[in-house]
């Protein structure tokens, strides 16, 4: 079998064995739906082909997805240069993202984490954060959950995507934005 085509096989069989995850895909998109509904916004964060999956749904909900609708309040807080660099040199990149939060986050919005492995100490950091200023948070999450998903609360929502590989659970992520972009769509024109 050739690369290509073993990549396609593995990628076909991950998203399928994480099917399951459906009911917490909806939970995460009511979720999300809500906070809009009542004036909140959706902060979103990750690392690497994360931050750009954080900056693909920042696009879908600023602009659109698929039908006409409203604009809706995602930030991807991966995209400021400035900000980044300045942080991570003055302080520690640890902090890159929850500073960002502790500056934007208002009660009842969300913060969406995007994480192949739960271990980055920059989503760990910007889940603390959001804490302390009543944002809830919806983990994007994978292999075994890391050393996120102990710390997210009851008010949380952990989609722990099944694999070992990073590309892998990356590809379901991407699916799963997907189907968040498609169910907001949806609640926006009931
Ligand atoms: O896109 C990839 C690998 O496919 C990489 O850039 C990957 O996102 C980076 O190594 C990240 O730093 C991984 O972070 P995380 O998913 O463990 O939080
Ligand atoms: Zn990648």
């Amino acid at each position: 079998m050739s690369i290509i085509s073993q990549h396609f096989k593995e990628s076909a069989a991950s998203i399928l064995d994480n099917a399951h995850l459906e009911s917490q895909i909806e939970a995460a998109a009511k979720h999300i739906y809500a906070s809009f509904e009542a004036g909140g916004k959706l902060l979103i964060c990750g690392n690497g082909g994360s931050a750009a999956d954080a900056q693909h749904l920042s696009s879908e909900l600023l602009n659109r997805y698929k039908r006409e609708r409203r604009e809706l309040p995602g930030i991807a807080l991966t995209t400021d240069g400035s900000t980044l660099t300045s942080i991570g040199n003055d302080y520690d990149y640890s902090q890159v993202f929850s500073k960002q939060v502790s500056a934007l986050g208002r009660p009842g919005d969300v913060l969406l984490v995007i994480t192949t492995s739960g271990n980055s100490a920059n989503i760990a950091r910007a889940v603390e954060v959001a804490h302390e200023k009543s944002v809830t948070v919806v983990a994007l999450n994978g292999k075994a959950g890391g050393k996120l998903s102990p710390i997210l609360g009851s008010d949380d929502i952990d989609i722990i995507v099944k694999g070992d590989v990073t590309a892998r659970i990356q590809e379901v992520h991407g699916l799963i934005i997907h189907c968040i972009c498609e169910l907001i769509d949806i609640y926006e024109l009931d």
